[in-house]
């Protein structure tokens, strides 16, 4: 066994029982990440995000973009979005998020955090819209952050860093057992993109 190994292995799952998770690690050189990172910083019709939580009007410093094969309308948290058509950079690295997990995907949402002032609370990705069960893609890009789990009933934790040009599947019944997070850091002050790859019901 090689002690100083960097491999990862693909097959191993994150989660202890109630879902699978598995990371791929990089998927890309480091100049390769850096063009998909500038490519799609200017090329992503960026927005903040808005939300009606308990009647207040919400606005996240978090920029988002949502992309995908049809004019999905997708409605949550009182606000109502439709998809973009693919641009040539998303299309392409659909691609290889397919080829790598032998998925197929049908939409993308896409955040922008500026620094490690942003983050997402705890949630499930659950929404009706969504096929149930299906798997969703996380590529990430920029900053590395950390990446948290928690199962809905034990509360055990499990956390993990999404790297510069990494990919993570989150599949089987990940969302109807664990939530996830991204925590706001003061370690770090470059901003990510990360990319989630899923399937919505058309
Ligand atoms: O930024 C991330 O890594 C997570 C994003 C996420 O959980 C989501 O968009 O649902
Ligand atoms: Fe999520």
């Amino acid at each position: 066994m090689d002690l100083f190994s960097t491999t990862i292995d693909i097959n191993k799952n994150l989660l202890p029982y109630g879902g699978t998770v598995n990371y791929y690690g990089k998927l890309f050189s480091q100049s390769e990440a850096n063009h998909y990172f500038d490519k799609l910083l200017s090329s992503i019709e960026w927005k903040n995000d808005e939300a009606f939580i308990m009647g207040k009007h919400i606005i996240t410093k978090r920029k988002v973009a949502w992309y995908g094969d049809e004019n999905y309308a997708y409605k949550y948290s009182g606000a109502s979005k439709t998809a973009l058509p693919w641009t040539a950079e998303l299309l392409e690295l659909k691609k290889t998020v397919e080829e790598k997990t032998g998925t197929t995907f049908n939409s993308c949402l896409l955040n922008l955090y500026h620094s490690g002032d942003e983050g997402m609370a705890y949630h499930s990705d659950d929404e009706k819209a969504l096929a149930k069960d299906s798997a969703i893609a996380s590529m990430s890009f920029g900053a590395e952050r950390k990446f948290l789990f928690r199962h809905k009933q034990t509360k055990e934790t499990v956390s993990t860093f999404l790297e510069h040009g990494s990919l993570l599947l989150m599949a089987d019944k990940t969302q109807t057992n664990w939530l996830h997070r991204l925590p706001p850091t003061k370690k770090v002050s470059r901003p990510r993109i990360n990319l989630t790859f899923r399937t919505m019901i058309p």
